[in-house]
């Protein structure tokens, strides 16, 4: 079912000082922020030669990583997302085995305009997973 893997994301508290880290500190290739208020996060993407690095600020109130910004003040490592050939289909088999899918169950058009759905951590391993459509 998951294939390439598409990105890691960091949620931070900072976004700009983060991307400072990752561009003049790293000196790696970083994307302009974008808000997306309907994922409650604004991302820049970093690009490597194997995948990307997606860097995450809250936005909004109700941010879905407000929380683990407060467990988590100095950031920290947050989902990974996992690429699939058909994702309502993999929605619909993992869902079936009875993993918990996030949201209102179903995909959702992401970052990159395609269709990703998130994974409860507690049902794979303490790792937060998204699928994207490849
Ligand atoms: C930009 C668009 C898109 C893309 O295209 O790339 C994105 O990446 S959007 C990214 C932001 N959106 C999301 O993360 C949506 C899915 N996430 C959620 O729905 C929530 O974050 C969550 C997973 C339900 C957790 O919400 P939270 O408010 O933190 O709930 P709890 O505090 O009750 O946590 C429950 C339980 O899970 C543990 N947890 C929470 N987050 C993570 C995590 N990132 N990795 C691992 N574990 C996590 C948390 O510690 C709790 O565990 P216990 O304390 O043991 O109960
Ligand atoms: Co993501």
């Amino acid at each position: 079912m998951i294939g390439r893997l598409n990105h890691v994301a960091i949620a931070v508290p900072n976004l700009e000082a983060a991307v400072q880290v990752y561009r003049d500190r790293l000196g790696a290739v970083v994307s302009a922020p974008v808000d997306l208020p309907e994922h409650g996060v604004t991302t820049v993407f970093v690009t490597l030669p194997n995948t990307k690095i997606e860097l995450l600020g809250a936005l909004g109130a109700d941010s879905p990583i407000a929380k683990f910004l407060e467990r988590n003040p100095e950031g920290g490592i947050h989902h990974i997302c996992y690429e699939v050939e058909d994702i309502d289909a993999a929605i619909a088999r993992l869902a079936a085995e009875g993993a918990r899918i996030l949201g209102e169950g179903r995909a959702k058009i992401g970052a990159h305009g395609k269709p990703v759905v998130f994974l409860h951590p507690k049902d794979f391993l303490g790792t937060l997973i998204e699928l994207e459509q490849a």
